[in-house]
């Protein structure tokens, strides 16, 4: 259909609206639902909330290693004045607990942490507040006869037959145990995003020609091994078709056979600025692509832009390194988490003091790439992780965060205090 782009959505957009409309791609194109075996769902998102048939912690049981007892027999414990009880058994985690001794007034039973409480009894005495007796036991301390009393109830993880996690969890080291105690055996979970990446340039090449890149011809295509990384820590199935000249019949084919090979994210790097050999979006419209807008008021990552093309979602990231991975953090990774039915999909944003100065004149959103750390009070504080020009990967390599100066900020002075939102691949670590 060959949609020209409307003159309203040409307007280059603030940084939320343009996400809100990247975003916004998503509806409706959310992935199908299999079910998978429990250990292969890591990381995935659940596509029906999922309920327990049975209770956790299965049976009443015992929070300390100690003695099983009737509350009111040991009010009053002291040093001074022991209780003195016969001891009736011992109840061992894994032990029958319809198979152990009523414990009656004046009598105890010895107990293990996560063993089934026996009828009768409804405190247990750490054994530290006794004198470990095996046949008759002196408790000393009634502190243990007071509020939970060491007794973990039935239910308390999860009550039988209640919502265990809600669809759209993301499933994690502590799901896959919790999901594994109510015995599922498979969960049902929202399929991989299958994510084509197709980058353009003439001046590129993949490591296996890094000779033409010493003989000062060619440059290595860095964001074929850097994007692919990022998106697959959002989740995709990441797939990248062989570099394409710079040539619209070129880009066109390219983008046209990442669509016959099916994808749920077609993302393009490159060729999306306004320079002689930017077709990306030329090619897009001749296969009857439909642009939702071009160009964000941001920095890095200005010349963005996105659509709809055969029915799959199109995002057209900048060709600059920095901006390729900028933009894909931005915008690509939480648009592959909507895809792949996450809740969660925005990484996080949170205020952060600022210790260096920047020059930020531009009316754009600037993004700066920066190291946090927690300062002295606990506030994260903010570093410039080195010089910010679009074309110096290594810096976004040392980056943890990625500090937002709103547009009405021409200098940003030590000290203040701006947003920082998370780069959702680093893990927040420090030494
Ligand atoms: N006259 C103007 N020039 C530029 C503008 C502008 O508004 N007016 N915008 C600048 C901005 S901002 C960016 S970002 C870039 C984006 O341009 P493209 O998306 O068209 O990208 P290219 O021109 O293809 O490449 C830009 C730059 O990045 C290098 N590159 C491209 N792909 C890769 C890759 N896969 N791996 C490593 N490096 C890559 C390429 O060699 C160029 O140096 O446009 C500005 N210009
Ligand atoms: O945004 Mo470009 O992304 O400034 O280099």
């Amino acid at each position: 259909m060959n949609d020209a782009p409307t003159p309203a959505s040409t307007a280059p957009l603030p940084f939320d609206e343009a996400l809100d409309a990247i975003l916004r791609q998503a509806d409706g194109h959310t992935t199908e639902t299999e079910q998978l075996a429990l250990v292969q769902s890591l990381g995935r998102a659940l596509s029906a909330s999922v309920r327990s048939r049975v209770a956790l912690p299965p049976w009443d049981n015992a929070g300390m290693d100690g003695y099983a007892v009737q509350r009111a027999d040991v009010m009053g414990a002291t040093r001074a004045a022991p209780r003195v009880m016969p001891i009736l058994g011992i109840s061992a985690a894994g032990a029958d607990a319809t198979a152990l001794p009523w414990v009656q007034q004046g009598t105890a039973l010895r107990i293990m942490t996560g063993a089934p409480m026996p009828p009768g009894a409804d405190a247990v005495i750490r054994i530290e507040d006794t004198d470990g007796g095996i046949e008759r036991v002196s408790v000393f301390d009634d502190r243990d006869a007071q509020g939970r009393a060491n007794v973990r109830p039935r239910g308390e993880d999860v009550a039988a037959g209640s919502e265990l996690f809600a669809r759209g969890t993301t499933i994690g080291a502590s799901h896959l145990g919790v999901l594994a105690s109510i015995g599922a055996h498979t969960v049902p979970v929202y399929r991989t995003p299958r994510v084509t990446i197709v980058s353009s340039g003439d001046e590129l090449v993949l490591l296996d020609r890094f000779e033409e890149v010493e003989a000062g011809q060619r440059i290595v295509s860095s964001s074929s091994y850097a994007l692919p990384a990022l998106l697959r820590s959002a989740g995709a199935d990441v797939r990248t078709v062989p570099l394409v000249p710079d040539t619209l019949h070129a880009l066109t084919d390219a983008l046209a056979g990442a669509l016959d090979g099916g994808c749920d994210l077609l993302i393009t790097t490159g060729g999306v600025s306004v320079g002689a050999h930017d077709y990306t979006r030329e090619a897009l419209a001749a296969l009857g692509g439909r642009q939702t807008f071009w160009r964000a008021r941001i920095r890095p990552g200005g010349p963005i832009g996105t659509g709809m093309v055969r029915n799959v979602p199109w995002l057209g990231l900048p060709g600059n390194p920095v901006s390729t991975m900028v933009t894909g953090a931005l915008f690509a990774w939480p648009l592959i988490r909507l895809l792949g039915g996450h809740a969660g999909y925005r990484p996080l944003r949170i205020p952060v003091r600022f210790l260096d100065s920047a020059e930020t004149p531009a009316p754009l959103t600037h993004f700066l790439r920066v190291v946090l750390t927690a300062g002295a009070d606990g506030m994260p504080e903010a570093r410039l992780a080195g010089p910010q020009g679009s074309n110096l990967l290594r810096t976004m390599a040392l980056a943890n965060a990625l500090l937002m100066i709103p547009p009405d900020v021409s200098r940003a002075d030590v000290g203040t205090t701006f947003t920082a939102i998370l780069l959702p691949d680093v893990p927040l670590m420090t030494s």
